[in-house]
């Protein structure tokens, strides 16, 4: 078994802050975990307006606290976000997501993340990314 601690994981490289100025990640587990998932805590910053397009992972989003909404841009539509709101990107969704208030949000990711990705210009993860050290 594998047991970990948000307060010490962010303490280490696992915590990823965007250099795009809108969210920090702590990604507690990860591909060298062997799952076939990662699991993050990440904190959307408030004030947060940004495209993302995961065109080689999937990944859902659970709201755990904070304020706002994600917008899918194939079909314009809204969908509020406030604590208990999962949303679930099946499609490779291209997607706003905007915070009203800052967000703590529980992701996990297929095919696990390797640690270290932060948006290439097209709001994707590269699945060549570097990993985080042991
Ligand atoms: C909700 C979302 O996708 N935020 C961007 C960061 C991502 N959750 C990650 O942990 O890399």
């Amino acid at each position: 078994m594998i047991v970990r601690q948000l307060q010490q994981a962010e303490q280490t490289n696992r915590r990823i802050v965007s250099p795009d100025g809108n969210w920090e990640s702590t990604r507690m587990l990860l591909k060298d975990d062997s799952m076939g998932f990662s699991f993050h805590i990440t904190t959307i910053y408030a004030g947060a307006d940004f495209h993302m397009h995961y065109q080689n992972h999937l990944e859902s989003v659970y709201c755990m606290s904070g304020e706002g909404e994600v917008e899918t841009l194939d079909d314009g539509k809204k969908y509020p976000i406030t604590p208990g709101t999962l949303y679930i990107l099946d499609k490779h969704d291209r997607h706003i997501l905007r915070a009203f208030k800052e967000m703590k949000m529980a992701c996990v990711f297929n095919p696990p993340l390797n640690g270290k990705e932060v948006h290439n210009a097209e709001g994707a993860y590269e699945l060549n990314a570097d990993s985080v050290e042991a």
